[in-house]
């Protein structure tokens, strides 16, 4: 029996959460109880073989801050693809919806950091990129719990818009020098982008670089040009952001070394 394959008898689709890369995702309740996200692959965005072959791997990646795939339903035309339910949707929204309360609680806007660290550092441990971690790829839940959604899923996306550098939905502005120039993803282009989820999450959601064209931010990402220090981010917090953004990915800290420094600067702050 394919533990990763669900019966679509089983599964009650209500409201429409919204559509991403793929097509609408719409909330929804398995085996009665369970609440789930289900992605409606569109036909022809994503190479589906290849992904239902992929996902018996990510059913088993496990983790508090890792929106859980519960599994497909990949016998029939669309295919489901059914998740967690966060209940307050993406990390960006949640920052630019109540960017006041929150831009006023840093030791919260280091809590949520710390949280996706987290999550970056089990994917780390088990080998697995992201490609393309970003405040609006991460969700909320109850308690102002932060996981971090569709990791990996940028392998099968069809839109060469998307996955070519040159693309117009190719997403450059958390793209390091040698993702722009070879797209060689690996760990440490997902800590590079974790810097600028970092960004986005004390500046309470505003656009990395504001209307600054792609073109542009390649120019000064090569020139070794980085973003500012945001308002409401602590020193010690922005050292570790420009630590992400070592040109070489060598220099680049790991997500688990990444995590104890976190966890070490926000004791301190706790502690003032
Ligand atoms: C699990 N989940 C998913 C979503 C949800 C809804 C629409 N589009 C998406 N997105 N968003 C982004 C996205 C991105 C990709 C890349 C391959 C990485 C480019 C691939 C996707 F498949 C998606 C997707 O499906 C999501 C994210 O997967 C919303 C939830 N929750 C809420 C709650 C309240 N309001 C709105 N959404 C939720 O709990």
């Amino acid at each position: 029996h394919d533990k990763w394959e669900i019966d679509h008898n089983e599964l009650m689709l209500n409201e429409e959460l919204g559509s991403g890369q793929f097509g609408v995702v719409r909330k929804g309740k398995w085996r009665g109880s369970i609440e789930v996200a289900v992605k409606m692959m569109k036909e022809g965005t994503m190479s589906e073989d290849d992904f239902i072959e992929e996902a018996k791997v990510m059913t088993k990646l496990q983790h508090t801050n890792l929106v859980q795939l519960y599994g497909v339903c990949s016998k029939k035309r669309p295919i489901f693809i059914v998740t967690e339910y966060m209940k307050y949707g993406s990390l960006l929204n949640h920052l630019r919806r109540y960017e006041t309360t929150l831009c006023n609680n840093r030791g919260l806007l280091l809590d949520m950091c710390i949280q996706v660290c987290k999550g970056m550092a089990y994917l780390e441990r088990h080998n697995y990129i992201h490609r393309d971690l970003a405040a609006r790829n991460c969700l909320v839940g109850t308690e102002n719990i932060v996981k971090v959604a569709d990791f990996g899923l940028a392998r099968y996306v069809l839109d060469d818009q998307y996955t070519s550098s040159g693309g117009s939905k190719f997403p450059i502005k958390w793209a390091p020098p040698e993702v722009l120039n070879y797209t060689r993803f690996s760990s440490k282009s997902d800590i590079w982008a974790y810097g600028v989820l970092m960004w986005e999450v004390f500046s309470c959601g505003k656009m990395p670089y504001g209307r600054l064209k792609n073109t542009e931010v390649v120019e000064r990402v090569q020139k070794g040009l980085i973003l500012e220090q945001p308002k409401a981010c602590y020193k010690e917090v922005y050292d570790v952001m420009r630590k992400c953004w070592s040109h070489l990915p060598e220099n680049r800290p790991s997500f688990r070394v990444l995590k104890d420094q976190l966890l070490t600067i926000s004791q301190r702050i706790l502690v003032d």
